[in-house]
């Protein structure tokens, strides 16, 4: 008009409210060849000739955007009157408002079209009107969901205006040209913020559920911006901007959306919808990579995800590459537009592109991860060789000629250890996951899990622990005696290792017979866990004393709750606030202190409290929701086992899952059996027992280990192969792994990615030097693997220490003390690292050693001989002289000895006289009488013991450096 610049095609287009194409064609008629491009710039003359044409329209396309003004804002006041957040109930309930706007669009745009094209072929206008109405009927197929989208559609189309600007003849009176346009979004700008907002944030989880159509949503989103951006500027050439506008269109809302924008397209050319996607698609494929410029090339891969998509493609491939690539670079421009204008839409972009490119790495990520599973061979130790080359998808020759290169003779039945199937694995470039043999044989026979609709609640399964003396057995004799199932006749005729008590309100407790921590720990360290909570006793009238705290520790190392009974509360010394206390001091905390765990006053003797007890028993149970589901195929624990001279092998067995009934055949560790009979602790014979029952079972083939797990399988033919295999591993694995952690070990076994925490229990003279020890070691935790202290205390070592390393797989370290004999004797058996030293430094470092893998034990220490004091003699002038008698090994006159007292060393020294009789002698043999005398020490008393030691170079094998 007054504007002597030229104009870009887009923005008459949008001005004039006419599709591009029209204005180049009505050009075209008036003599001006303009392409129908978005920056094809119309002169000034044409811009008259244009406005003679589409003047009124101009007019139309003004009234038409205060209508939708109003609209919006009427819309936008009922949207913020509700509850901020935007829902698809918010869309749907201005429905009846917009369904009339969307009327008005229907009619408006068919008309529009005409008047267009009256100008060039008024004949045509009768056929564009069905046109229109069946792309409407084809595209948006879920009418009720559409509605909603629709609407919203609306809504963004109203702001961006261009769509409504194609024409309106009806509604011509209402509808007002385009100039309205550029004001009214400014005006919209504000209010459409926050439904965008909203729904940016439905986009965005949107996006996350849906990567599939995570494209598309972006493309959505971006459009959005678009339109937040460029809402001044709404003006976009007429098919462009047809195509933005769809997106604008999309961008709040689903794909379908998408498709109902594409309607407007096609009411002026029956191609454009698609053209419109593609431009999408180019957007998108420009989010995916913005800097590059061949979004073409990042098409395809997408464009195999849907057959939509696909069709798409096609649907690119006709358009020229001329169009693409000027549509392309439009789209860059304003990209860029809205990056430099740092508006919010521009932020929001960033962060969807962030997002994306976030998820884009994750994906990539992934599929290395599952690249690299693949290449990850889960094996237990020991396999045969036939059964790794299968895992290898080779033949077992092939493995075999493998082990053959590597320097090893195998046979084809032959256990490989970890480090040979590493090796081999290896060979075939494989990495080994080592999974727990035994577990993977039940895996075979466990497929079975239980539904959460299966599970039914059941009895807690309790051990009772505490110091000496501090009431444990009392109490269970008392809660026995009160509660159990009072109707049985008879009363208890026999141990089942567990018995089942009923509380007034009629729920169960399962009690395993055997208090203190010993047995429950034994049981743990052969894998084995029955207990869910352990009442933990403590006597009022005395204090938290150090098997209080051995017990603490076991539970914890277990990660069982505990409930604690404070007993004794009939005597009149008794004091519970002092227990509370010192029990918060190692970690138990009863909840009136903040603490979780619960607390019960308690006598055994008289009974007081024991109800409170057990209720809290409950309570703790209903909190660790145990179920089990009693409708499935039996797992229990083997509690004790003993051979009967009639009956074979009698072992008492706590059913933890499933019903056991009688003819079932079972596994338990690694012997086969079939229940003949079944008994509870009444002697009552039981045709079936459910979860929590303990029961004395009747029927194995061998004799199992308490903590052996008994499950039952489908059929008996499984019940002997797994028994079967479970054998063959055992003896391979007693033959051939050292079952516990050793420090020696620890490299090897950290390479093999086996432990990724080191347990160490700590045993010193006094507390000082465990604090300091206890303090030096946690601090050698690397990233590889954790330093654990799992118990610490002061004296002798002791079996229940042993026991503990055993259960947890830890070390023993003992700073100036020694185990006892028995503690020695289990450390054997149990093959527990017990490492003693008399420096803390020298303790600290072979712990930093070990870690690091640089552990070199060629200097060890062996003991050699073991003494004890009988007598004592003062001699004047010689000095203290003691009668002893060797009680194991060789004293050796030559070798260091240490005094060893109450299992703790009091000095570190060398033998001064050794005699038989009155005869000097080199070595006294286990089982002599002989006269010591210690140099400069003559603090001896009877009772004490000497421990002769000898310093022993040992050389590294390969076998121990692997
Ligand atoms: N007054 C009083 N004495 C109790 C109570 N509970 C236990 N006792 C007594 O404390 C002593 C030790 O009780 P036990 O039940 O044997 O203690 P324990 O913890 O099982 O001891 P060990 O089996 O040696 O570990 C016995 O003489 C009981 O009679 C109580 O609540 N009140």
């Amino acid at each position: 008009m007054t504007d002597q610049k030229p104009k870009k095609l887009f923005k008459v287009a949008s001005e004039f409210n006419v599709a591009t194409q029209s204005i180049v064609d009505t050009l075209s008629d008036n003599g001006f060849d303009v392409a129908n491009r978005p920056n094809s710039k119309i002169t000034p003359e044409m811009y008259e000739v244009l406005d003679g044409v589409y003047g009124d329209d101009k007019a139309k396309s003004r009234e038409h955007e205060r209508a939708r003004e109003e609209y919006e804002s009427r819309r936008n006041q009922i949207l913020s009157s509700r509850n901020e957040s935007v829902s698809i109930d918010n869309f749907l309930e201005p429905i009846d408002e917009k369904e009339e706007a969307k009327e008005e669009k229907k009619e408006e745009k068919p008309k529009e079209e005409k008047k267009a094209e009256s100008s060039k072929e008024p004949t045509l206008e009768p056929q564009e009107e069905p046109e229109v109405k069946e792309e409407k009927e084809e595209e948006p197929e879920a009418a009720s969901e559409e509605v909603s989208d629709e609407e919203k559609e609306k809504e963004i189309e109203v702001k961006s205006s261009d769509q409504e600007t194609e024409e309106s003849d009806d509604e011509e009176e209402k509808v007002k040209p385009e100039e309205v346009k550029k004001e009214a979004p400014k005006k919209e700008e504000p209010e459409p913020e926050s439904d965008e907002e909203d729904e940016e944030d439905e986009e965005e989880d949107y996006d996350e559920d849906d990567e599939e159509e995570e494209d598309e949503d972006d493309t959505e989103v971006e459009d959005i911006e678009d339109e937040e951006d460029d809402d001044d500027s709404d003006s976009e050439e007429e098919e462009d901007s047809d195509e933005d506008d769809e997106e604008e269109i999309i961008r709040g809302r689903s794909n379908k959306k998408l498709t109902g924008t594409k309607v407007v397209g096609k009411v002026e050319f029956s191609k454009e919808p698609r053209k419109k996607r593609k431009t999408r698609k180019r957007k998108k494929d420009r989010k995916d990579d913005e800097t590059s410029d061949a979004k073409k090339q990042s098409k395809p891969p997408k464009e195999d995800k849907s057959s939509k998509k696909s069709k798409k493609s096609k649907k690119k491939g006709r358009r020229s590459k001329v169009d693409e690539e000027d549509v392309e670079k439009k789209m860059r421009e304003t990209m860029q537009k809205m990056q430099s204008s740092g508006t919010v839409g521009s932020k929001r972009s960033k962060r969807r592109r962030q997002r994306k490119e976030e998820r884009e790495e994750e994906r990539a990520m992934q599929e290395e991860m599952e690249q690299l599973e693949e290449q990850i061979l889960e094996v237990a130790e020991f396999i045969t060789v036939s059964d790794l080359a299968e895992e290898l998808e080779v033949k077992p020759t092939d493995v075999i000629t493998t082990c053959m290169n590597l320097g090893m003779m195998v046979s084809i039945n032959q256990r490989l250890d970890a480090s040979t199937i590493e090796l081999v694995a290896a060979e075939y470039d494989f990495d080994v996951e080592f999974v727990d043999a035994e577990e993977m044989i039940e895996e075979e026979i466990e497929v079975e899990e239980d539904k959460p609709e299966d599970l039914e609640p059941r009895a807690p399964i309790i051990t009772v622990m505490g110091h000496v003396d501090h009431g444990k057995t009392s109490l269970l004799d008392y809660i026995r005696k009160a509660k159990v199932a009072a109707g049985e006749a008879g009363g208890i005729t026999q141990h089942v290792g567990a018995y089942e008590v009923v509380t007034d309100d009629d729920k169960k407790i399962t009690f395993l017979d055997t208090p203190g921590h010993e047995a429950f720990t034994a049981m743990r360290s052969r894998g084995a866990q029955a207990t869910d909570i352990v009442i933990l006793v403590v006597a009022a009238d005395d204090a938290v004393m150090p098997q209080t705290i051995e017990a603490i520790n076991h539970a914890k190392a277990a990660g069982v709750s505990i409930v604690v009974a404070i007993n004794k509360m009939d005597k009149p010394e008794a004091n519970p606030d002092k227990i509370k206390q010192q029990l918060s001091e190692h970690g138990v905390i009863v909840e009136e202190y903040g603490g979780t765990n619960q607390v019960a006053l308690v006598s055994a003797e008289t009974g007081d409290g024991i109800d409170d007890l057990l209720e809290k028993v409950l309570i703790e149970a209903e909190l660790l929701e145990l179920k089990a589901n009693p409708n499935r195929l039996a797992q229990g624990i083997v509690l004790e086992s003993r051979i009967d001279k009639g009956k074979g092998t009698v072992a008492n067995i706590l059913v933890q899952n499933g019903t056991l009934k009688v003819g079932d055949p079972f596994v338990a560790g690694p012997v086969f059996g079939r229940v003949r009979a079944m008994e509870n602790e009444h002697g009552t014979r039981l045709q079936d027992a459910g979860p929590s029952t303990p029961v004395q079972l009747i029927g194995f083939d061998g004799t199992p280990q308490a903590g052996d797990r008994l499950i039952v399988p489908k059929d008996e033919k499984t019940a002997k192969e797994v028994a079967n295999q479970r054998q063959q591993i055992r003896r391979e694995q007693s033959l051939r792994r050292v079952k516990h952690m050793t420090l020696d070990d620890l490299s090897r076994r950290m390479a093999l990615g086996e432990v990724s925490e080191l347990n160490i229990i700590i045993k010193a003279d006094v507390d000082g030097s465990i604090e300091a020890l206890s303090g030096a070691l946690q601090k050698l935790s690397t990233e590889e693997v954790s330093v654990n202290i799992i118990h610490t205390g002061s004296g002798a070592i002791t079996e229940s220490d042993v026991l503990l390393a055993s259960a947890s797989d830890g070390i023993i370290i003992g700073f100036q003390v020694r185990p006892t004999a028995g503690a020695r004797k289990l450390a054997e058996t149990e093959s527990i690292d017990i490492r003693l030293f008399s420096v803390i430094y020298d303790a600290v470092d072979e712990v930093h050693d070990a870690l690091e893998g640089m552990l070199s034990p060629e200097i060890s220490e062996q003991m050699k001989a073991m003494v004890t004091v009988r007598e004592v003699f003062k001699v004047s002038k010689v000095g203290t002289i003691a009668g002893c008698y060797v009680t194991e090994g060789k004293l050796n006159r030559n070798n260091p000895i240490r005094v060893i007292r109450d299992g703790v060393v009091i000095y570190d020294g060398e033998v001064d006289s050794l005699k038989r009789f009155k005869d000097d002698v080199k070595e006294v043999q286990a089982g002599y009488e002989c006269g010591v005398s210690i140099k400069n020490f003559n603090d001896l008393k009877v009772g004490d013991e000497f421990e002769s030691y000898e310093i022993v170079e040992e050389k590294r094998s390969l076998d121990d450096a692997r």
